[in-house]
């Protein structure tokens, strides 16, 4: 892909990756967004937040800092205190003026951050969210029990709260940081309902959401942390936000 001029010289993207048990996919992934980013002539910097992982995602992602001087950061923290709060800590140690939020384990492919910063440059918009459920979008590798749960979990917040956007579960999204920032001061959620609850809020508080459809590709290594306590949450986090709105 031809190299995008970038609109501004100051604009720098931060990657918040937050991982729990990525070692096989970690490398993979740094080296991927690390060629993105150097073929699209843009300043970048990946910040890694893992969780303690028991299987050595830290002393990979040391690793990783080394080789990848000075573009790749690690802000562990000793335990697993979920996916949300990992994101928080890791944009107090952003640099960038636009930050990506993404899963370390290829279901969102760094080779879609282009057309994300294209629909952001070319619409303007808050925030570009990764969709699967529009245009070219779509979901490869999941068993039917899964589709139908993040299916239904779509259709059921879009049935209650109508917020306008395709893939409220997804949290494959590039977003201002200021933008970002503000939506993180008044919104509670931080489990899986986050992504959900980020969208809807942006939504009603008049910040502009772009698309752009992604194949979301299930994990090859390690295992997702997706059980039945986070759709519990989910629903409950749905109800709520259409009582508070
Ligand atoms: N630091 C940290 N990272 C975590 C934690 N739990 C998960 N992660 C990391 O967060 C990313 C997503 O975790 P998965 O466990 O693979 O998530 P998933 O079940 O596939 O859910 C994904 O898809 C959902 C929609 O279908 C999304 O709602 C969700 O945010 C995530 O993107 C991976 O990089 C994983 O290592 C945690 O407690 N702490």
């Amino acid at each position: 892909m031809a190299p995008a001029k970038p609109s501004s010289s100051k604009d720098t993207y931060s990657v918040i990756l937050p991982t729990f048990n990525e070692r096989q996919n970690l490398p993979i992934i740094t080296w991927l967004l690390n060629r993105t980013f150097t073929e699209q002539n843009l300043d970048w910097e990946l910040i890694i937040v893992d969780d303690g992982s028991p299987d050595g995602t830290q002393e990979v992602a040391a690793q990783l800092v080394t080789a990848y001087a000075p573009h790749v950061l690690l802000r562990p923290r000793t335990g697993k205190l979920g996916l949300g709060t990992a994101y928080v800590h890791g944009l107090q140690s952003a640099r960038g003026n636009y930050i990506v939020i993404m899963d370390a384990d290829f279901s969102h492919h760094p080779k879609f951050i282009p057309q994300m910063i294209a629909a952001q440059r070319a619409g303007g918009f808050d925030i570009v969210t990764g969709t699967r459920y529009a245009g070219d979008g779509g979901v490869y590798g999941w068993d039917l029990k899964r589709k139908l749960t993040s299916k239904g979990a779509n259709i059921f917040a879009d049935t209650v709260l109508r917020p306008g956007v395709s893939d409220l579960t997804g949290s494959f999204r590039l977003y201002k940081r200021a933008v970002l920032e503000r939506l993180f001061e008044c919104t509670e959620a931080r489990g899986f309902t986050m992504q959900m609850a980020l969208a809807v809020t942006a939504k009603s508080k008049g910040y502009s959401i772009g698309e752009v459809p992604i194949s979301f590709v299930d994990r090859v290594y390690g295992d997702s942390k997706l059980g039945g306590e986070e759709i519990v949450e989910y629903a409950k986090g749905v109800l709520q936000l259409w009582w508070s709105t």
